[in-house]
C-alpha cells in the first residue's frame, strides 16, 4: 500500500511538531520546577529571587537555555561577563541547569566535600576501591548533612591506591620522559615541521610518549598521528556538544566525523588492552583494577584522553608564552643553565670560577655542552627538577594559570545543600571552571599579565597559589580526592620540555600565526575556545 507524498509530509510534520512540543513542555516544566524550588527555599526571605540566583546573559529559552548565548558569545567570554557578580550563576545547556561556583570558599566546598561527586559518566573507581571507598563515605556524608566541613586533600588522597600505582610510574620513566623530549625539542628546532601545524606535531609526540610511559606500548609516528587526530576531532565535537547538545539534530557530518573518531579511540583501546594482558607493566593492573572489560576499556581511554588532550595544550601555551617575554626567557636560560652547571661532571663548568661565565655566556652552545645524554649528570638532575620552587617550575604554574587546559569540572549534589544562599537539590550539576577561578581579578594581581614571578616571591604559600589568597583560587589539576591523578607526570613532562627550550634558546624563536598577527604580551584579556586550543604557531631556527 502506497502512502500519497503529501500524506507522509503531514504525517512526518506532525510527528515532529508533537516532539517538539514535548520537548518545549518538558523544558519549561524543568525550568519552572528548578525556580520554584529556589523560590521555596530562599533562605534570605527579603531577597528576590534575582538576587538568589541569576543566570548568565539574557533570559534562557526553553529547550535551548542559554545555548546559543553562549554558542553566539563564546563560553569563557559568557561566564566572564556573568559569573565575577556573583559567586553562584545558573546557566543552562538546553534543558539542563548547571550551577557555575566562581567564589574561593564555595570552591573548596565543592571541591572537598563529599556531598559532591564526581558524575557517573566520569570515570569510576575500581570495585575493590569503591568498595573501600563507600563505606567511609556513608557516615561522612552522615555527619556533613548536620555539619557542612571539609575533608582535608591529604587524607583523602592516600586512601586511593590507584592513584598511588600511577605515582609510582613517575620513578622509573622519568630518563625516558627527559631523552624523548631532549630528542623531539632538536627536531623542532631543525625546522622539520617548518609550515607545518606544530601544535599538532606537539600533540602526537606526547600521544606517543603517553603510550610508552602509561602502557609500555610504541607506536609509529603514522599511528601516533591518527591517534592524535582521533582525540582531538572528538574531544572538540564532545565540547561543542556540551554546549549545544541539540548539534546531534542538524551537524549530519559532524555526527559521522563523531561516530568514526570515537570507533577509532575505541578500537584503540582494545590494542591497549591486548597489549596489557600479554605485558607485566605492573602498576597499570593497579590502576585498572580488577573490573570488567567494558570498564577497562573506559579506563585506559579515559586516561589517555585525560594525558593526551592536555599536556600537549599545556605545552604548546609554554612555548608560546616563553618564546614571546624576552626577559622571562633569559631569566629561564640562566636557571637552567645554573642547574646544568651545577650538577655537570666536567671539571670546568661545576668550578666556582667559571661559574658565572657559564652561566651568562651569550656562545655557548648549550645542546652539545649539556646534553642530558651525559649518563652521570642525569640522575641527579632530573631528580631536582622536581623541585618545586624553580622558575622553571613558576614558569610552567603561570603558563597552566593562564591557559588552563581542563576547562570544566563538574561534580554532582548527592544531597540537597546550600552553597552560599542558593539551593542546590540533590542530584544537581555544579561546576568549578578553573579559567574563571584564574582569571578573577578579586583574586590575582594583574590577572592577564603572564608574570612568573608572583610564584617565587616571600611566603611559604606562594609556590601553591602564587599572589592569590587561597589554595583554591588556582585548580588547574582541580583540588581534593578527585584531583587529577597524572598531576606529577604531567608536571615533569613540561619541566623537561621548557628545560630544553631554554637551554636551546640560542636556536629558536617562536612566530605566532594568528589573524593580525596578534601579540601574545598583550595584557588584555583573552577569551579561548573552549578546547583551549592555542593559535597556529611555529618554532623557526635561528
Ligand atoms: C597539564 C596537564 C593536565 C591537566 C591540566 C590536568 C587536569 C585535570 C583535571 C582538572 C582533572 C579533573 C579533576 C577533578 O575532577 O577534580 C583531571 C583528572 C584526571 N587526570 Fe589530569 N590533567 C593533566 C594531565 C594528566 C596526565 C598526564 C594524566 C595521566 C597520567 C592525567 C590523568 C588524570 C586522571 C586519571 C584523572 C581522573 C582522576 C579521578 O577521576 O580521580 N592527567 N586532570
Amino acid at each position: 500500500m502506497h502512502m500519497p507524498l503529501h500524506r507522509g509530509l503531514l504525517f512526518a510534520g506532525t510527528a515532529l511538531g508533537t516532539y517538539a512540543i514535548i520537548q518545549l513542555l518538558g523544558s519549561l516544566t524543568t525550568h519552572g520546577r528548578w525556580y520554584w524550588r529556589q523560590w521555596c527555599s530562599r533562605r534570605n526571605q527579603s531577597a528576590g529571587l534575582r538576587e538568589v540566583i541569576s543566570g548568565a546573559g539574557p533570559l534562557p529559552l526553553p529547550f535551548l537555555g542559554n545555548s546559543l548565548y553562549f554558542t553566539r558569545v563564546g563560553f569563557f567570554r559568557a561566564l566572564y561577563e556573568s559569573c565575577l557578580k556573583r559567586q553562584v550563576t545558573l546557566l543552562w545547556f538546553a534543558s539542563s541547569p548547571l550551577l557555575v561556583v566562581s567564589d574561593a570558599n564555595l570552591v573548596k566546598q565543592v571541591l572537598t566535600s563529599r556531598i559532591y561527586e564526581k558524575p557517573r559518566y566520569f570515570g569510576y573507581r575500581s570495585r575493590t576501591v569503591k568498595a573501600a571507598l563507600e563505606l567511609h563515605q556513608k557516615a561522612e556524608l552522615m555527619r556533613e548533612r548536620i555539619e557542612l566541613g571539609s575533608t582535608p586533600e591529604s587524607e583523602a588522597n592516600v586512601e586511593d591506591p590507584s592513584r598511588a600505582a600511577l605515582l609510582n610510574l613517575i620513578d622509573d620513566s622519568i630518563n625516558l620522559i627527559a631523552e624523548d623530549t631532549e630528542r623531539f625539542f632538536e627536531m623542532l628546532v631543525a625546522g622539520e615541521f617548518a609550515g607545518k601545524d606544530t601544535y599538532r606535531h606537539i600533540q602526537q609526540f606526547y600521544v606517543k610518549l603517553n603510550c610508552k610511559v602509561l602502557f609500555g606500548l610504541c607506536l609509529s609516528d603514522k599511528e601516533a598521528a591518527r591517534i592524535a587526530m582521533a582525540i582531538e576531532k572528538a574531544g572538540d565535537e564532545f565540547s561543542k556538544r556540551m554546549i549545544l547538545p541539540q548539534r546531534g539534530l542538524f551537524a549530519w557530518t559532524a555526527n559521522v566525523s563523531y561516530i568514526w573518531n570515537t570507533s577509532v579511540l575505541l578500537l584503540f583501546g582494545q590494542r591497549i588492552l591486548r597489549h596489557l594482558r600479554s605485558s607485566s607493566h605492573p602498576w597499570i593492573h593497579g590502576w585498572v583494577g580488577k573490573v570488567g572489560r567494558l570498564r577497562q576499556l573506559a579506563k585506559v581511554l579515559g586516561l589517555l584522553m585525560a594525558a593526551t588532550q592536555t599536556v600537549p595544550i599545556a605545552a604548546s601555551w609554554a612555548l608560546i608564552s616563553i618564546g614571546s617575554h624576552d626577559k622571562i626567557r633569559r631569566k629561564l636560560v640562566v636557571e637552567a643553565r645554573r642547574l646544568l652547571a651545577e650538577h655537570s661532571p666536567e671539571k670546568h663548568l661545576a668550578d666556582k670560577a667559571d661559574f658565572d661565565a657559564v652561566v651568562t655566556s651569550e656562545t655557548i652552545a648549550p645542546a652539545s655542552e649539556f646534553s642530558l645524554r651525559h649518563e652521570k649528570l642525569k640522575s641527579n638532575f632530573l631528580s631536582d627538577l622536581f623541585r618545586k620552587d624553580s622558575f622553571i617550575d613558576a614558569t610552567i604554574r603561570e603558563t597552566l594559570r593562564l591557559y588552563p587546559p581542563f576547562p570544566i569540572i563538574q561534580r554532582q549534589a548527592q544531597c540537597d545543600n546550600f552553597l552560599g544562599d542558593v539551593l542546590v537539590p540533590a542530584g544537581a550539576i555544579v561546576a568549578v571552571v578553573p579559567w574563571l577561578m584564574h582569571h578573577h581579578p578579586a583574586y590575582w594581581n594583574h590577572a592577564e599579565v603572564f608574570d612568573p614571578d608572583r610564584w617565587t616571591s616571600d611566603g611559604s604559600d606562594a609556590y601553591r597559589h602564587g599572589d592569590a589568597p587561597s589554595d583554591y583560587c588556582y585548580i588547574p589539576f582541580g583540588r581534593g580526592r578527585r584531583m587529577c591523578a597524572g598531576n606529577p607526570l604531567a608536571m615533569i613532562e613540561l619541566k623537561c620540555l621548557v628545560l630544553f627550550a631554554a637551554l636551546r634558546e640560542h636556536d629558536w624563536c617562536c612566530v605566532v600565526e594568528t589573524r593580525g598577527n596578534r601579540s601574545i604580551e598583550n595584557s588584555k584579556i583573552q577569551f579561548p575556545s573552549l578546547t583551549m586550543r592555542p593559535p597556529r604557531f611555529s618554532l623557526r631556527n635561528l
